[in-house]
């Protein structure tokens, strides 16, 4: 078995068990000072992430599938080769819907504390059928102290060129949805999925939620902030080799329409989702790209909205 199974270091453990509900498998870490994720084989998909007391930071609906092939409604998912309907295939690509394996060549230096997961998805005959690209999509998932780092990386093994796009769609859990707002999207320009994908650009000082929401912002910063007032919280999400940021919600009447979310789970989540969606990416054989997201949690006392997202400072 690999070395994933075994215990990193003293305190932090990376182990495989089978989820008893949905029989499938999955990966349990746990950092020394106690805080914990779960990432399933299927789809990739980080399903949890835990503070050391224990609370959940990830949202997961109640009415979440946990049965191939639909996708999970929660955690944190990678869309690829497609962002949503920008493509021939279904929804969000096919990565979501497989079953990935341990990679067992991640050629990434090891990280210093050692608690992480290494995935790796390589398309079936069936997969090339819809999409005829060789490719090799890995994804690291680092646990740290208050910390929970994802690194998807995409090579082409085939001998021509291919373009995707690609999401990190991140389910965060908030304690209520009209009282948190998301810093670091001032004054940029962003697509509007519910309207055409028309181009607008944010007037106000912080997005906050008030109805339906589902844009993609461009030219995005490294770092956004979610603050969460009630729970006196703040998520950073710190990126790199994502230039965009999808920022969703889908308020009262979506959520009735989906069969896989409660009605009123809407009130508890935000999506925020490091994406490369504007400019697809273009990889020749032989080449890699590589992404990164961060999220951070952080208490937080600020009710300002002036927050430096960046330094996790107050603007004088
Ligand atoms: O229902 P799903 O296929 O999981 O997609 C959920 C949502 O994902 C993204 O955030 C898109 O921007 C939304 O348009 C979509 O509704």
């Amino acid at each position: 078995m690999s070395n994933q199974s075994q215990p990193a270091s003293a305190n932090s453990m990376v182990e495989m068990v089978m989820d008893s509900t949905s029989g499938l498998q999955k990966f349990k870490l746990r950092e020394p000072k106690g805080s914990s994720a779960e990432i399933f084989l299927y789809g990739g998909q980080v399903t949890s992430w835990k503070n050391e007391r224990g609370e959940e930071l990830l949202f997961m609906s109640s009415k979440a599938a946990f049965k191939p092939p639909n996708p999970i409604r929660g955690g944190i998912a990678i869309c690829y080769p497609q962002f949503s309907n920008m493509g021939s295939l279904d929804k969000h690509g096919f990565a979501r819907n497989r079953v990935w394996s341990i990679d067992p060549n991640p050629s990434l230096p090891p990280s210093k504390d050692n608690t992480v997961v290494n995935l790796l998805l390589k398309p079936t005959n069936e997969d090339m059928k819809i999409w005829p690209h060789s490719f090799e999509l890995r994804l690291r998932v680092t646990l740290e102290a208050g910390k929970l780092q994802l690194t998807p990386r995409v090579r082409n093994t085939d001998s021509k060129p291919f373009t995707f796009t690609l999401a990190v769609h991140t389910y965060l859990s908030v304690s209520d949805i009209s009282d948190v707002r998301v810093e670091g999207l001032e004054t940029l320009d962003y697509f509007d999925n519910l309207l055409d994908q028309k181009r607008f650009t944010e007037q106000g000082d912080s997005l906050t939620f008030d109805s339906e929401v589902d844009r993609v912002y461009l030219s995005t910063p490294a770092s956004l902030a979610l603050i969460d007032h009630e729970k006196k919280r703040t998520f950073v999400i710190r990126k790199s080799g994502f230039p965009d940021a999808v920022v969703w919600n889908p308020w009262d009447k979506k959520s009735k329409a989906m069969v896989d979310f409660g009605d009123d789970e809407y009130m508890r989540m935000v999506s925020i989702e490091a994406a490369a969606v504007e400019k697809p990416i273009t990889l020749k054989p032989g080449e890699e790209w590589t992404g990164y997201q961060e999220l951070e949690v952080v208490s937080s006392s600020y009710f300002s909205g002036q927050m430096d997202p960046v330094n996790l400072k107050v603007k004088s």
